[in-house]
């Protein structure tokens, strides 16, 4: 795997095996290095499991730095080997703008971002309001994202690792909430038990995106049915020649 930083040109390649050892390894990394001088980091993915998950839980680097970083707009951000990040940097911006101007937010908001990755919407959302809370299943992802709110300076943005239908209902349970709920979960959607207690907090506005129109169009009606109005759906062609389609979603409580 391949990632780019397309502002910073920095180039990250991730060799993912299955097993731990890669034959001929210091050649392999001595050509790269040789042959790509963008490459900042050469790192090493065990991934020993058959599903269509491409990394496994193991990595090491083999050369250069953990990191590579990159730019979305003025904020500048870290990314590891095994976080997510979003794949077509045109569109990114565009997917992110749209999702700060659906959440409305006038600076005394307390923002929930579930499955927020490296917290790139976070620290969109954190110039813009109270306080924003991050969520994400990935350890490393969230040790990018506090390192990336360091970087940026943004000191009103919290992260927890953890599954987004564990963390949120419990914090929900200890007397937490939020005015504005961001998710953004992978195609197969968000979880029930999330979809429950965004319904039993009833944030006055849950800002959606996703990867997946179908898993989409079912958790919207899950909302509608626990009283929320889907007001704008924005389609972002973030994958082009392809049938895959990004939409942001607007929803309100009524
Ligand atoms: C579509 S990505 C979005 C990431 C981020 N919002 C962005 O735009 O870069 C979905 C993220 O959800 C994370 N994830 C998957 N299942 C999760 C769960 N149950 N709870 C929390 N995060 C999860 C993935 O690791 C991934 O980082």
């Amino acid at each position: 795997m391949a990632r780019y930083g397309r502002q910073t040109g920095e180039l990250m390649v991730v060799i993912v095996t299955r097993t731990n050892e890669i034959p001929q390894q210091n050649k392999l990394v001595n050509e790269i290095v040789a042959r790509l001088p963008k490459v900042k980091s050469i790192v090493h993915n065990m991934n020993s499991k058959k599903t269509n998950v491409i990394m496994g839980d193991k990595t090491e680097i083999l050369w250069g730095s953990e990191v590579i970083y990159d730019y979305i707009g003025d904020i500048k951000f870290a990314i590891s080997a095994r976080s997510f990040y979003q794949v077509n940097p045109e569109q990114t911006k565009v997917l992110y703008d749209k999702a700060l101007e659906f959440a409305e937010l006038t600076g005394e908001e307390s923002v929930i971002d579930a499955y927020c990755g490296i917290g790139t919407i976070s620290l969109f959302l954190a110039q813009k309001a109270n306080k924003v809370f991050g969520v994400e299943i990935v350890p490393e992802a969230i040790e990018d994202a506090k390192r990336n709110a360091e970087l940026n300076g943004i000191t009103n943005a919290e992260f927890a690792v953890g599954e987004a239908e564990t963390v949120i209902p419990a914090w929900y349970e200890e007397g937490n909430s939020a005015h504005v709920l961001v998710v953004d979960p992978p195609r197969k959607g968000c979880d029930e038990a999330l979809l429950k207690t965004i319904i039993d907090m009833k944030p006055k506005k849950v800002v959606y995106v996703s990867c997946n129109p179908a898993t989409l169009a079912r958790d919207l009606r899950i909302l509608e049915d626990g009283g929320y109005k889907t007001i704008e759906v924005q389609p972002v062609d973030m994958f082009p020649q392809t049938t895959h389609c990004e939409a942001v979603a607007k929803i309100v409580l009524v």
